[in-house]
């Protein structure tokens, strides 16, 4: 307490200093009752000469009853002032809180810190009150001590402090919680079978996957381009304010298998530090639970329906009139199965979903682009379409440097000159360039690629033979 205390006598001039100074000294020799007393008319002196303000935020907030819950501000101020306190405080507190990626720092009971905004000076101090009762509890409840920070500045900078500076304190905290802490993967079709009793719409586990664009192989100028435009979505708040659409973007991710689809989605995630909506269309029931479920995801998301031309009968390939039969047909015969429909898809993307959610991403992705609706991918629900494919050479550098160290090799000319001529996905050139053993020859697994590429090559032309036979 002296600590703080002590900051607050040099802020307040000498006279207010010598009188706090004298009453913190005798506070201590006075039994409690006079001192309670006397703390009353000291508040009513201080308040008097005092011409610095302060503001409040308690740990715990009432959450009915004798609970209580943590209080949001008071974790968005602390999660801002971390980074300050781990480089000024001089008693820093560290734990380490699940779902983060490190540990995390923050001023210690009694400390203080001082923070500078547009040239205003600010103080932030973490203090304790301790209630009187001591009976038993198991959680934080109104019995337990409770820790608030409060800031302190001179009167005449209310209106930025209020204004300005707790908005931009808030909204730094919150930014920082979410890059601390680990992306998650959502998924909606974990809760079935023994669980269903405890069913929530969405379950998730901490998102590990070790995958960046620095190792997608793909064309450099088209994986460049992506990532500016995802990070340009990502800062374009004000102006998608400015020509009134929400704030959303699709990505149609289609191309063979083993293209990179999944991993570009992971990479995605992690380039922007979205979580992952994985959306299993085939658990949805019907379009009201599809609503219930979109609505249920946050900001800052990427949802992602994989596969989409097999998830639902979403395709063209079917006439209006045959649809109406099978739905009717499904209808009378399945009720468990799936009926989620185009269009119901459609106005959750296009509704009040996109109205009141916002830096929402949305990835669909498919082997057979061609046999998509057209109303589904087009622009403005599907606003960026990206063609993953076949391994070209760069990409095979890429997988040599990453796996095999390897920037160069007198084997390159003879994969150069086989990866033109034939079909072969990253995800075969990578499973082949893989070391077998622990020695790691790259010969060994340069040979084993060319072995690969040369068998395709072999079959591809068998195929076309027995074709013109
Ligand atoms: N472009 C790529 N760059 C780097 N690695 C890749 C690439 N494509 C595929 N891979 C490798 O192949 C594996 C499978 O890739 P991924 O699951 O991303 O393919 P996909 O396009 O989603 O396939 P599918 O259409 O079958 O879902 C990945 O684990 C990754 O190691
Ligand atoms: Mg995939």
């Amino acid at each position: 307490m002296m600590s703080s205390m002590g900051e607050t006598v040099m802020r307040m001039g000498t006279l207010m200093g010598s009188i706090m100074f004298i009453y913190t000294m005798i506070q201590q020799f006075i039994p409690r009752q006079i001192s309670d007393y006397l703390s009353v008319y000291m508040h009513r002196i201080t308040a008097f000469l005092n011409p610095y303000m302060e503001i409040s935020f308690d740990e715990f907030t009432s959450g009915g009853g004798e609970w209580l819950k943590l209080s949001k501000a008071y974790t968005a101020v602390e999660a801002y002032l971390g980074p300050k306190s781990s480089k000024f405080a001089k008693r820093l507190k560290a734990r380490i809180v699940k779902g983060n990626k490190g540990l995390v720092f923050s001023m210690d009971d009694y400390e203080e810190i001082v923070d500078d905004f547009e040239g205003v000076k600010i103080w932030w101090s973490l203090g304790i009150t301790v209630p009187e009762t001591n009976s038993f509890s198991r959680y934080p409840s109104a019995t337990e001590e409770r820790r608030h920070l409060t800031l302190t500045f001179h009167q005449k900078h209310r209106a930025i402090v209020t204004k300005s500076y707790l908005n931009h304190v808030i909204k730094e905290g919150k930014a920082s919680m979410i890059e601390n802490r680990n992306i998650r993967l959502y998924s909606n079709n974990a809760n079935q079978g023994y669980y269903e009793y405890k069913k929530t719409l969405w379950s998730h586990v901490e998102f590990e996957h070790p995958v960046t664009f620095d190792h997608l192989a793909m064309d450099p100028a088209k994986k460049q381009e992506i990532i500016d435009d995802l990070v340009t979505f990502s800062m374009g708040r004000d102006y998608y304010l400015k020509i009134g659409k929400p704030w959303k973007r699709g990505y149609l991710l289609y191309g063979p298998p083993g293209t990179g689809k999944s991993s570009m989605i992971a990479a995605m995630a992690k380039l922007l530090h979205y979580d992952i909506y994985d959306l299993e269309l085939t658990a949805v029931r019907d379009n009201s639970e599809l609503k219930k479920l979109l609505h249920d995801t946050s900001n800052k998301s990427i949802t992602v329906i994989e596969d989409v031309d097999c998830s639902l009968d979403l395709t063209s390939r079917r006439e209006k009139k045959k649809m109406e039969e099978d739905e009717k047909e499904v209808e009378e015969s399945n009720e468990d199965i799936s009926r989620v429909t185009l269009s119901g898809l459609l106005n959750v993307i296009d509704g009040l979903w996109s109205a009141c959610s916002k830096e929402r991403i949305f990835v669909f992705t498919t082997n057979y682009v061609e046999e998509l609706d057209p109303a589904l991918i087009r622009r403005g629900r599907m606003d960026k379409h990206i063609e993953l494919s076949y391994c070209c050479f760069e990409g095979f550098k890429l997988f040599a440097k990453i796996y095999l160290d390897l920037e160069s090799h007198e084997l390159f000319g003879t994969i150069r000159q086989l990866i033109h001529e034939v079909n072969v996905s990253p995800a075969d050139v990578a499973e082949n360039l893989m070391p077998k053993t622990i020695k790691r020859d790259s010969q060994v697994c340069l040979q084993n690629l060319i072995k690969a590429l040369e068998k395709i090559k072999e079959d591809g032309k068998l195929k076309a033979e027995e074709e013109e036979e």
